[in-house]
């Protein structure tokens, strides 16, 4: 079977500057990877190569056994939302078919057909003709996972999904997670530790390079570095316990 995604070698550097340095990684299908870094690790840096928007300067990327800008009918993306949202007079429902973008051989139906069934999955079909911009911050979020899922993706892959929203919003999106992850590989980038209740099978660290565990293995280190400080710094606080 075909690896859902493999990094061999992979850097990346802006100019002079390198951001990512010699990463591998593999994924199977149906993996969960959670990926933890401190601001300016290279998070982004490395969602944007998987979107084939950069490219790698050395190493090789491949998704479902294509190179990313080959596999995008495949993969579907959940970008953040922005505590400010873009002011255009636009429908939830509209939102979500511009996922189909890319789609050219179905018929309007079809796409009809294939919106609704992604604001069903994300449990917003009563919003469909709603204004996206008068929903709350965990509404637009789900609408934006609606987007990526409209296209029956094989591996979804999401920018900080519960960023900028509250505690409810936040366990809805990842039961919600939860329940995608039987139907495609997720590739989940966080700040947020609370992630206990989520089925990961990965877990890594990037900060330049990139350190993968099996499984569930959020660390206190790890959990440190994700918030761009140290395990001593937060013992000092008190926010964990000393070893
Ligand atoms: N277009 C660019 N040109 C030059 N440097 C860039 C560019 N984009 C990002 N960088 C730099 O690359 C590094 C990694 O940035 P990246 O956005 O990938 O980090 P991140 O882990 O996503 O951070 P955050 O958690 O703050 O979103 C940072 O030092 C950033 O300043």
């Amino acid at each position: 079977m075909v690896d859902a995604l493999q990094l061999s070698q992979v850097s990346f550097a802006y100019e002079e500057k390198t951001v990512l340095q010699d990463v591998n990684l593999t994924l199977a299908e149906g993996d969960f990877l959670l990926i933890l870094g401190p601001n300016g690790g290279g998070k982004s840096t490395l969602v944007k190569l998987l979107l084939g928007l950069l490219t790698p300067s050395h190493g090789h990327i491949r998704l479902l056994g294509q190179r990313p800008s080959e596999a995008l009918a495949c993969v579907g993306y959940v970008p953040q939302i922005t505590v400010n949202g873009s002011r255009l007079p636009i429908q939830v429902a509209e939102v979500v078919r511009l996922g189909l973008y890319r789609e050219k051989g179905l018929n309007r139906a079809q796409k009809q057909q294939r919106v609704n069934d992604a604001l069903q999955k994300v449990g917003l079909t009563h919003l469909a003709n709603q204004q996206f911009t008068s929903l709350s911050g965990g509404e637009r979020q789900r609408v934006l996972i609606a987007r990526a899922l409209v296209i029956n993706p094989r591996v979804l892959l999401l920018d900080e999904p519960t960023a900028s929203v509250d505690q409810e919003a936040r366990e809805q999106i990842y039961s919600l997670l939860a329940t995608l992850s039987q139907d495609a590989t997720i590739v989940l980038i966080t700040h947020d530790p609370d992630t206990q209740h989520l089925p990961i099978t990965h877990t890594a660290l990037v900060n330049g390079s990139l350190l993968c565990h099996n499984g569930h293995a959020l660390t206190q280190e790890m959990v440190a570095l994700s918030l761009g400080t140290s395990l001593s710094h937060l013992q000092s606080l008190n926010i964990v316990e000393s070893a």
